[in-house]
């Protein structure tokens, strides 16, 4: 089982990359974690729907085969960092790949969120796309580290 981190978007602000990239190396081999960036569909004159489209076609290339899908929605359901690290100790029990999918400026395709397996969310709040990807980092490795008793989550 690996973690795949799907995200629209390929470009991050330096802080945040650093961020994204300081909590990646962090995950021990049998926790692998991939990051896999899509590009943004350019904003034109194309209606928002056709636009989220696009961008689904590639999150679907970029999910591995048979993967589990969580789609990171604020709209999703709430979750404690205990329910994520029970999550995990599933999917990982489970062995199936689990692709955690990050929309773009305008979130996700209606039908992509309605198919995926899980929605969740990383607060009531409306993050932009580079913090959810650091949160949601962060909160895998929380999780994994609650999981093998690492002392991260008492730091
Ligand atoms: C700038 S947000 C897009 C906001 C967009 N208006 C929407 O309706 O989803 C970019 C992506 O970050 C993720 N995101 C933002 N806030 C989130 C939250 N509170 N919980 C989970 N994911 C979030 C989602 O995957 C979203 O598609």
């Amino acid at each position: 089982m690996k973690l795949v981190i799907v995200a629209v978007g390929q470009r991050m602000p330096d802080w945040a990359q650093t961020a994204y990239d300081d909590y990646a190396k962090r995950f021990p081999p049998d926790c692998r974690v991939e990051t896999r960036t899509v590009k943004t569909e350019p904003r034109g004159s194309k209606a928002l729907d056709a636009l989220l489209a696009a961008e689904r076609g590639r999150i679907e290339a970029a999910v591995p085969k048979g993967a589990r899908i969580v789609a990171l929605d604020e709209r999703g359901t709430a979750l404690t960092t205990m329910a994520l690290a029970q999550h995990l100790r599933q999917w990982q029990q489970g062995g199936d790949d689990v692709a955690l999918v990050i929309g773009g400026p305008d979130g996700l395709d209606a039908g992509f969120k309605a198919a995926a397996h899980q929605r969740i969310r990383l607060s009531d709040m409306t993050l932009p796309h580079a913090l959810a990807r650091v949160l949601l980092i962060e909160q895998l490795y929380r999780a994994w580290s609650i999981n093998a008793n690492h002392p991260y989550h008492r730091e």
